[in-house]
């Protein structure tokens, strides 16, 4: 891939004998991408690699082209929020931001103009200013994160479940700050356990499970790759062939094989399918007590993502 912002290649990361990540290899572009996977996939891991936490077990990562891990030159490009809340409760956010960009070696005298620059940009609204954080919502303490983590101009933000906890009008609004950070230049990598958190806000994907990475890549790509996997299904149901009739009807389907309660469909197009399937069983007179995809791991996951 040309100008891949991130690069992995047969990366893996232990913690003693637990996997963390498993051999992935993969490439991130500039723009906005979603790490996408169950609790435990990886996700948390490599975006410790990414910001220089962790240090590869074996294999190679490179963010613009570094190794991450003891490169002081190459952190002070990354941004990074945390999935842990780690707010001071009784601070005010200008306060807690000039403390931390004097920490980082910004002079006391310009601190203010910074941590004001980045709550603006992080657009929490300054009538909330003059409150202690401690008082405020889940989606104000994320504002705060995220001016935390660009208070020093970094050419990309990785932030780590940064959706969690929002409701829908809080993620469309927290998804719109990312998408103006990065019409400005930044690129952006960002986690979640639900894919549909993500859906609207990525260009790409890598989406990991037990440490692997299943897909990455466009949107377009992954689903022709879900599509390939998942096209064979299987329906225990009370009457499979009055069902076969009823999705066949439809043109749904490309064969079928019935036996006894079982009802094996091969759908022409799986995605579609997944996505609509009690729409295009109802009205069939037939009781539906299971419904697997061939490839069991991918549907499970499947289901978990498109929730
Ligand atoms: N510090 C650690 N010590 C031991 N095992 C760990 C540690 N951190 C993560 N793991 C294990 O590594 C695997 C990947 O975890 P990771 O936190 O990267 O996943 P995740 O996708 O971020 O999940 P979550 O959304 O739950 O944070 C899991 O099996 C997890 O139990």
């Amino acid at each position: 891939m040309m100008n891949a912002i991130v690069k992995a290649e047969e990366l893996s990361c232990f913690y003693g004998i637990v996997l963390g990540l498993n051999n992935v290899s993969f490439e991130i572009p500039a723009g906005i991408t979603g790490l996408v996977g169950p609790n435990g996939a990886g996700k948390s891991t490599l975006i410790k690699l990414i910001t220089g936490q962790l240090a590869p077990s074996s294999g190679r990562l490179s963010v613009f082209g570094e190794r991450p891990r003891n490169n002081p030159k190459l952190l002070g490009q990354l941004g990074y929020c945390p999935e842990r809340e780690q707010l001071p409760k009784d601070l005010r956010p200008v306060a807690w931001l000039r403390a931390l960009a004097s920490v980082s070696g910004t002079p006391w005298r310009d601190t203010k103009a910074v941590a004001e620059k980045a709550l603006i940009r992080s657009r929490l609204g300054k009538e909330h200013w003059k409150k202690r954080i401690g008082t405020y919502s889940k989606g104000m303490k994320q504002r705060v994160k995220l001016a935390q983590s660009i208070m020093h101009d970094p050419k990309l933000i990785v932030l780590d479940e940064p959706m969690n906890g929002l409701d829908p009008m809080g993620r469309a609004e927290f998804g719109e700050i990312l998408r103006e950070l990065n019409e400005q230049g930044t690129s952006i990598v960002v986690s979640s356990h639900i894919l549909h958190e993500l859906e609207f806000l990525c260009s790409g994907f890598v989406m990991l499970n037990w440490g692997r990475v299943l897909a990455s890549g466009s949107q377009i790509d992954i689903r022709k790759t879900v599509v390939e996997w998942s096209d064979e299904i299987s329906v225990r149901c009370s009457d499979p062939r009055l069902l076969a009739a009823h999705l066949q009807e439809q043109g749904l389907l490309r064969g079928f094989l019935a036996d006894g309660q079982d009802l094996t469909i091969w759908v022409n197009e799986p995605e579609s399918f997944l996505a609509h399937w009690p729409k295009l069983f109802s009205g069939c007179d037939c009781e539906i007590f299971e419904m697997r995809n061939k490839n069991q791991a991918l549907s499970s996951i499947f289901e978990r993502m498109t929730r």
